[in-house]
């Protein structure tokens, strides 16, 4: 069902944002959709403010013009204690992951538990593990430091952080940046598993084509300081602009449609 065409409101809905840094913009009257199950791609050259977009919406930035509504609130009405609750429905895996180096897996996972719920240490280590597995990391990973673990396992554990507090809606920043490429296909079917169990929505920034076409249902291309276009991406390669045909219609765009065609996904 294509969500846009139906009567559903979206779970993310930013209108006319402006982000400035000293009086330069990086957005200007930015608007955008993203709906209930969706998993958004969004992407953009280098400095579009794909990252300070993410900043906004979690409301870890206060923008400097526009509404931001997460979950049907608005960002800007709420005091900090609601925020605070609202904020628990947002997991975000940011690019370098996050995780305490000082703490085990099974620690960095509880923290939050522990922290923000309040919940007993052996009743949010114990939830901590079942999140361990949910994302595919062995149970034996659980009493190592992130300093021990591979960079796709790190991934896995940050996500699995991310995942704690049983989030809605998932914000992943560049989450298979420097993942060989079987590790990075393996993330992408692990948010395609995710989204589907737990009936997540995603915002997911990304570099990575084959992301794009394999986990993500809608594409929205950062340009120009705004949204250029949300769409499926078949709709979103045939928009006539320079970076959007270099970048999906370039050689590497063209392999990684090739490859997805090749799988049937
Ligand atoms: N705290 C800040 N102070 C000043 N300028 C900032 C700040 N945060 C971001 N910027 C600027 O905003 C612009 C957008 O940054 P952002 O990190 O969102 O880009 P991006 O699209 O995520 O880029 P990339 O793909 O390279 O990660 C950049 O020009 C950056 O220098």
């Amino acid at each position: 069902m294509d969500n846009q065409a139906s009567s559903v409101e979206p779970i993310i809905k930013v209108r006319g944002l402006d982000n400035a840094f000293n009086g330069f913009y990086v957005h200007q009257n930015l608007d955008l959709d993203v709906y209930p199950g969706d998993i958004l791609g969004v992407v953009g050259g280098s400095g579009t403010g794909k990252s300070v977009l993410l900043r906004s919406i979690v409301g870890l930035r206060k923008p400097t013009a526009g509404s931001v509504e997460v979950l049907g609130q608005s960002m800007q009405d709420l005091n900090e204690k609601e925020r605070r609750i609202l904020g628990r429905n947002l997991g975000v895996l940011f690019q370098a992951g996050a995780l305490y180096s000082s703490l085990t897996v099974l620690e960095n996972i509880a923290f939050p538990l522990i922290e923000q719920l309040k919940l007993p240490r052996k009743e949010a280590e114990h939830i901590a593990m079942l999140k361990i597995l949910l994302v595919g990391l062995p149970a034996n990973a659980a009493p190592k430091y992130p300093a021990e673990l591979s960079g796709g396992m790190v991934k896995r554990a940050s996500l699995a952080r991310a995942l704690a507090l049983d989030p809605k809606i998932l914000f992943l920043d560049e989450p298979t940046a420097g993942l060989d490429p079987i590790g990075a296909a393996a993330f992408d079917q692990l948010m395609l598993t995710l989204r589907d169990a737990l009936g997540l929505t995603m915002f997911l920034i990304t570099h990575d084509l084959d992301t794009l076409y394999t986990a993500c249902n809608r594409i929205a291309v950062l340009s120009n300081k705004r949204v250029l276009i949300n769409d499926t991406i078949e709709n979103v390669e045939k928009v006539d602009n320079p970076w959007i045909q270099e970048y999906f219609n370039g050689p590497r765009g063209r392999a990684a449609y090739s490859a997805h065609q090749a799988l049937g996904v």
